[in-house]
């Protein structure tokens, strides 16, 4: 899948680190995961000191690729990641990995839970604990952190008395664990992308995403104009957001995945008319599911034979032919 000149990059994959984080972890399945990318065989994984990092390194083509978090069935969207990849060189998704998470409550061997002044976390953690936090540690200074495993090292080095990681950082960090399955909504779970310059799309599976974002005029309507050309399609839509474009308060960037690849007429055709419609379109790649589930069935009238049937007539009709 990579071209050559992403393969060419010296380390294979960034991801938010240090060592211990669930995106390091994710990067595990997907390394090991039927379809694995090679990035730059034989090259190193580099932990990024945040995500925003981790895109750059891509960018510069230091790596071939990063894997970040992009939203959590709990909390939803990772902003970093979102704006991210909005802004800046284009960079597009190759691949998309789940992963269950779960967090435990590590502390210094020999610490108590009368000990904790202060509790450490990335603040997705920290967001998904809020309560039982609260139960156990009612009195604790919270602390947002680049990431979980950044916690974890940073209560290691003394900084901070507790964090909110996952069980392996806090081994990885030499902790001891005071509290287990601490999640407030047990069962969430992160979703991963994996994030490469541009270059060969990922061949269509017949089980594919794509992702795409597009600026909404100030217009009445313009955002069902937008939907329109999904629905139409029979294109149905898994993740719909919008972030701020921070040019001015009412002009928004709406992030839509759809069900398909590019390489389907339906999607191909619906993405250009978003284009047609809103001045600021990026795609952000077709890229197999992780579920590998086929999607909503896809009615008769939007599958490619019946776009180039119709295409086929349309030129017939140009040419004077009968319609
Ligand atoms: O800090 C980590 O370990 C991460 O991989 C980041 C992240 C996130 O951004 O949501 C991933 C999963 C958990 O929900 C908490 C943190």
């Amino acid at each position: 899948m990579p071209s050559a000149d992403r393969s060419t990059a010296p380390t294979r994959f960034a991801y938010l680190g240090p060592e211990g984080t669930f995106a390091e972890a994710a990067l595990r399945i997907l390394v090991t995961s039927p379809g694995a990318t090679d990035g730059a065989p034989g090259g190193e994984d580099r932990p990024a000191a945040s995500i925003a990092a981790a895109l750059a390194a891509v960018r510069a083509g230091e790596c071939a690729a990063a894997l970040v978090p992009l939203e959590n069935s709990v909390e939803g969207s990772v902003p970093a990641t979102m704006d991210g990849l909005v802004g800046g060189a284009p960079l597009v998704v190759t691949r998309e990995v789940f992963l269950e998470v779960a967090f435990v409550l590590a502390v210094r061997p020999g610490v108590t839970l009368a000990d904790v002044r202060t509790v450490a976390s990335h603040p997705h953690a920290l967001a998904q604990t809020r309560g039982r936090l609260a139960g156990l540690l009612p009195a604790a200074e919270v602390v947002p952190t680049a990431s979980t495993a950044d916690a974890a090292r940073r209560v290691a080095d003394g900084e901070h008395d507790a964090a909110v990681c996952a069980a392996i950082a806090a081994e990885r960090y030499g902790l001891s664990t005071l509290a287990t399955d601490l999640a407030d909504h047990p069962g969430a779970v992160t979703r991963f992308v994996l994030v490469e310059r541009p270059g060969a799309l990922p061949a269509p599976t017949g089980a594919d995403k794509t992702t795409v974002t597009a600026v909404v005029p100030d217009r009445t309507g313009a955002l069902l104009d937008l939907l329109t050309e999904f629905a139409v399609r029979g294109i149905s839509l898994t993740r719909i957001e919008s972030r701020p474009t921070r040019e001015r308060l009412g002009v928004y960037s709406f992030s839509i995945d759809c069900e398909g690849h590019v390489a389907d007429a339906r999607v191909g055709d619906a993405l250009a008319a978003l284009h047609r419609l809103s001045a600021e379109v990026r795609f952000l790649g077709s890229y197999p599911r992780a579920d590998a589930l086929p999607g909503k069935p896809v009615a008769e009238r939007v599958e490619d034979a019946a776009f180039a049937e119709a295409q086929a007539w349309l030129a017939r009709v140009r040419e004077g032919a009968a319609g």
